[in-house]
């Protein structure tokens, strides 16, 4: 079994629980581990004396039967870039704050690790998206897939952009907004829902169109099919603004038109059978909480 761990940082918490991590997997037979080399260098500036050092990989293949996230889901998101499309299942272990998508907590690592290595799991697929432009934008040669989602949004100005949204080819409306959020399932947790729109399972064939701040009260979150072709086209006083896939950002010009489609992979996150998606509603968002109940 061929198994990468991936981080941002190598702060107490991470520190503590990447041992815990490497000393299971260097006891188990016939598994070879590999370190990130991005979170390689990290360690490397910030390891304690006498911490073995590791086989480093700068890229993964298909080989690979694990990646290991240490950190929150900044991290997952930035982990599953190395992931792509080669079905290398993902599973994360929280030193972050909220930790949604990296559910396993450092105090259950080694139950958690138990359960994998017993093949005693679920795995949880999820969609991406992905962005075309015209003109074409080399910011989007390679990373070109979301897993939570595509933002528009304002860059450089106070003033409300426009986006002109049209769905497979017909003109759904134009939002005067800060911006606008093509979500996926797995993102309706995050940045859509901060902007009123709804939580949608991950298993759901659907996106949310979520208007950021418009000036409108008849501009409201849409769930669409997943196989719909997004367009749209931004408009503004300034030339430019800006577009995020998950945390990663460009800047494309006013005349740029975007195409926004389900990609054509899917990322492959484990879940352990005592969990589930609205287990941590419940306990990440506190979802219905009510002192009634
Ligand atoms: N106002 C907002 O809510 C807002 C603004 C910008 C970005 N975001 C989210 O942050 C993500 C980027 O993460 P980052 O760590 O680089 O930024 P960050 O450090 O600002 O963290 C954003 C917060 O969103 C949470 N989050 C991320 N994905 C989530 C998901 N799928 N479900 C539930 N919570 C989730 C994270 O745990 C974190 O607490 C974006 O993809 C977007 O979804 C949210
Ligand atoms: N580029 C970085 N440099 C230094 N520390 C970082 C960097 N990125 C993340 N970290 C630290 O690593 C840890 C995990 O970060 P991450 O963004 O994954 O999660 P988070 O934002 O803390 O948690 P969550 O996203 O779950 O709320 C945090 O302690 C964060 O401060």
């Amino acid at each position: 079994m061929k198994i990468a761990i991936f981080g941002q940082a190598f702060n107490a918490q991470t520190q503590e629980a990447f041992v815990v991590i490497w000393h299971y997997l260097n006891n188990k037979k016939d598994v070879t581990v590999c370190i990130i080399s991005e979170f390689n260098n990290i360690i490397q500036e910030n390891k304690p004396h006498n911490f073995p050092d590791s086989q480093v990989t700068n890229t993964l293949d298909s080989s690979f039967n694990l990646l290991i996230s240490i950190g929150g889901d900044g991290t997952i998101l930035r982990a599953i870039t190395y992931v792509h499309d080669k079905n290398i299942p993902v599973i994360g272990v929280n030193t972050g704050r909220l930790g949604f998508l990296a559910t396993i907590q450092s105090q259950a690592i080694i139950p958690a690790l138990d359960a994998i290595f017993a093949n005693s799991y679920k795995i949880s697929e999820r969609h991406l998206l992905t962005i075309q432009t015209t003109p074409q934008n080399d910011a989007f040669n390679t990373l070109n897939f979301a897993l939570n989602e595509i933002a528009i949004s304002r860059k450089n100005t106070t003033s409300m952009i426009t986006v002109e949204t049209q769905l497979n080819n017909e003109y759904l409306t134009t939002y005067w907004s800060d911006g606008l959020i093509i979500s996926t399932p797995t993102g309706s947790t995050g940045y859509s829902l901060s902007c009123g729109g709804p939580v949608i399972t991950p298993d759901t064939n659907s996106l949310i169109i979520t208007p950021i701040a418009p000036h409108n009260l008849s501009a409201r979150p849409l769930v669409i099919k997943d196989t719909t072709t997004i367009q749209l086209k931004v408009d503004g006083r300034e030339d430019y603004f800006l577009v995020s896939l998950d945390s990663r950002i460009a800047t494309l010009s006013n005349d740029t038109i975007i195409t926004i489609k389900k990609a054509d992979f899917t990322i492959k996150m484990i879940e352990l059978l005592e969990e589930s998606f609205l287990d941590t509603l419940r306990k990440k968002l506190l979802w219905g909480e009510d002192k009634r109940n």
